[in-house]
């Protein structure tokens, strides 16, 4: 049995942008994914995902749909928890030239599912890190984000960035463009996220994006200027100054806002964050529904999160200085 941990992470900067080859500022935080994998005896994949937001479940089934089992969760909500575990075995099976290995699985995790805080990518980086593992495969972080967001890429039909699945492997503060990724220095940030208890879709939101962006020139034009946030975000950063990133963010935001990816409740946690006198808050990945970042040294963000309407968790997030963990 081989265990694996990655961290989830808060986009500072360039979420959705970063998909059309614009840079984003990924920053892991201690939220994460734990995934245990043994060998079996036969070519079967035996899934047993224990998570708060979806009542623990366990599918077996040897590889296609067909063989699947009766289970008492819908079919939409096992191909969607299945399809990022199905690939990341795939990968392994293919790095590691053993076609024909089964697996029994097991998934826990500290990250809400959809909410924008990378827990597809925490998830798969940490099975593909165990899998390789069981298999006597020791795969260098490199490798690994390389082989994680092919899942990605394959799971999200082809419109997914680097940039979670770099951060999720390597933790720290990353930047990602294109096929260009590295990690970069930042402070220690005081981080507050917020969580709607929602989810939201992400090959839907970025396939919103991608329309708006074909059907007008300004939709463009914002995709582009979200990209010179994250380079002004970058100088604020290495110059650790607060004040200033925190109003790149509320910037980053009202660009993400106007491409149609917020929500009611992310804006009215992103507007509780700014009134308890945050630096900055915006809605942190895909969107739609989850979670806000801000940035507050103070309990007073917090707080007013924690009596907002529609906020169903706050909580401070320390950030990752490692990615993959091998536990076991
Ligand atoms: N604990 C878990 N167990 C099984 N699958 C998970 C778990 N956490 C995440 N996943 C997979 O990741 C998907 C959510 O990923 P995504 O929509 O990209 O949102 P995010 O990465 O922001 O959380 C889930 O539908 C599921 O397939
Ligand atoms: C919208 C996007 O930029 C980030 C999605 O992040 P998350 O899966 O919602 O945590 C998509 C991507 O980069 O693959
Ligand atoms: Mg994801």
């Amino acid at each position: 049995m081989a265990v694996s941990s990655a961290p989830g992470k808060v986009y500072l900067f360039g979420e959705h942008a970063v998909v059309y080859g614009e840079p984003a500022v990924p920053c892991a935080i201690e939220r994460r994914a734990r995934v245990g994998v043994e060998q079996r005896a036969d070519s079967k994949l035996r899934v047993h995902a224990e998570d708060l937001s979806l009542d623990g479940f366990t599918v077996e089934y040897g590889g296609s749909t067909d063989d699947r089992p009766d289970v008492d969760v819908s079919e939409s909500l096992i191909s969607a928890a299945m399809g990022y575990v199905d690939e990341a075995i795939a990968q392994v099976r293919d790095v590691t030239d053993e076609d024909e290995v089964g697996f029994d699985v097991t998934i826990e995790s500290d990250i809400p599912l959809g909410a924008g805080l990378g827990s597809s990518a925490a998830v798969v980086v940490a099975a593909i890190d165990a899998a390789a593992r069981e298999l006597g495969v020791s795969l260098e972080a490199d490798e690994i984000a390389e082989r994680a967001y092919r899942t990605e890429h394959e799971v999200q039909d082809g419109q997914a960035s680097r940039a979670d699945t770099f951060c999720s492997a390597t933790g720290g503060a990353v930047r990602v463009e294109g096929d260009d990724c590295r990690s970069i220095e930042a402070p220690d940030l005081p981080i507050v996220i917020g969580f709607d208890g929602g989810a939201g879709d992400t090959g839907q939101l970025v396939a919103g994006v991608r329309d708006l962006r074909e059907e007008y020139g300004f939709a463009a034009d914002t995709v582009e200027a979200i990209g010179d946030i994250v380079r002004r975000g970058e100088e604020a950063l290495a110059d650790g100054d607060l004040e200033e990133l925190g109003r790149l963010m509320n910037f980053n935001h009202g660009l993400l806002s106007a491409l149609g990816v917020s929500s009611r409740s992310l804006d009215t946690m992103v507007w509780a964050a700014r009134d308890a006198d945050a630096y900055g808050a915006k809605l942190t990945g895909a969107g739609g529904g989850g979670c806000i970042v801000a940035l507050d040294p103070t309990p007073e963000t917090e707080t007013a999160l924690s009596f907002t309407p529609g906020c169903e968790d706050a909580f401070r997030a320390e950030l990752a200085e490692a990615g993959v963990k091998r536990l076991e």
